[in-house]
């Protein structure tokens, strides 16, 4: 990748699949090469653009794939897979005419994944083949089971462990709107169980092919939706013998569409991918002007220093921003 230089501008898109939102930025067209630091910075809803994971498009790295996409959550962290930027990205590629494909092979952290645009802004992600061995996961455990007890937060709780490329806790709670999911979420995100850490699924279900879902996302906290956990969720439901194979799936921020016939299947997710704004930052360590502007001019953070990344928004559309 080209190192973006220091107080250059980059251009993104703003998207989201269902409330879960990303900054997309093509990286074949411009150069592009961000710090964690910078990453997290340009998350940050206050002080950045704000965002719940960061989408990178590059050029393929294998034969047979027509783009790479790297994911980095808000922390800074990079990740192996993510459903609802996986639809977000096939949007972003053919609106930037980087592509004119319906069926896009794009490889990822975890491996490569096929997105298949359809009829009325769907979008299919074949999500690949759900793992459940422990050092797969990676969780930490002395043999495979359904469902496993973990003590957490003084309490015992039960919950299925999981890998959808990225890694999964899923509990059954009777009402999401309920779930203790500030509680527990952050405290089995970074349970020693999970030793890379996880996201947290609290799935209820209100018949074998209708469930709700909160997640507790790694490196993000809890998002309006998540695609995977999604996914993870319904595995999670039909190993336990509860949900059939085609289940709907209602989460903060919409609904998905998600069918696994079973070990060994692969997990097809479907749903939206909605492009909010294009904008333009200009990354930390431009020069910054001496002399007080009006406050617009050189905004400052909190703690007085100059802000490091203006952004100038080119267009909003009338959607609102969370
Ligand atoms: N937080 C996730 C990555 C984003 C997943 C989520 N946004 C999705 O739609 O799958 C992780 O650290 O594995």
């Amino acid at each position: 990748m080209n190192q973006a230089r220091r107080g250059s501008v980059l251009n993104f898109t703003k998207m989201h699949g269902l409330g879960n939102d990303f900054v997309v930025v093509d990286a074949i067209s411009q150069p592009f090469r961000l710090s964690t630091e910078t990453i997290r910075e340009l998350g940050n809803r206050n002080f950045g653009i704000g965002f719940d994971q960061l989408l990178v498009v590059e050029p393929p790295g294998l034969p047979d794939v027509d783009f790479r996409y790297r994911i980095f959550n808000s922390d800074g962290s990079e990740v192996e897979q993510c459903g609802n930027g996986a639809r977000c990205f096939a949007r972003f590629v053919r609106d930037q005419r980087l592509t004119n494909k319906k069926i896009i092979r794009v490889q990822t952290a975890k491996g490569v994944i096929e997105l298949r645009v359809g009829k009325g802004g769907l979008i299919t992600v074949d999500m690949g083949v759900p793992e459940m061995n422990p050092p797969a996961i990676p969780f930490a455990a002395d043999r495979r089971k359904e469902v496993y007890t973990v003590e957490v937060a003084g309490q015992t709780v039960e919950l299925t462990a999981l890998s959808m490329g990225n890694p999964h806790g899923v509990l059954l709670v009777d009402d999401v709107d309920t779930a203790p999911v500030t509680e527990l979420g952050p405290r089995l995100e970074n349970h020693p169980r999970f030793p890379a850490r996880a996201n947290i699924g609290f799935l209820q279900i209100l018949d074998r092919s209708h469930i709700r879902l909160r997640v507790f996302e790694r490196g993000a906290g809890e998002t309006l939706a998540c695609g995977s956990g999604a996914c993870a969720a319904v595995v999670a439901g039909r190993l336990r013998g509860l949900l059939d194979a085609r289940v709907d799936v209602e989460l903060r921020g919409g609904h998905l569409v998600v069918e696994w016939q079973g070990e060994g299947s692969p997990v097809m997710m479907e749903g939206t991918a909605t492009s909010v704004f294009e904008g333009q930052v200009r990354l930390a360590g431009e020069a910054q002007p001496r002399r007080r502007k009006s406050p617009g001019k050189n905004a400052r953070q909190g703690d007085g220093k100059p802000a490091q990344n203006r952004q100038q928004r080119s267009r909003q559309t009338a959607a609102s921003r969370r």
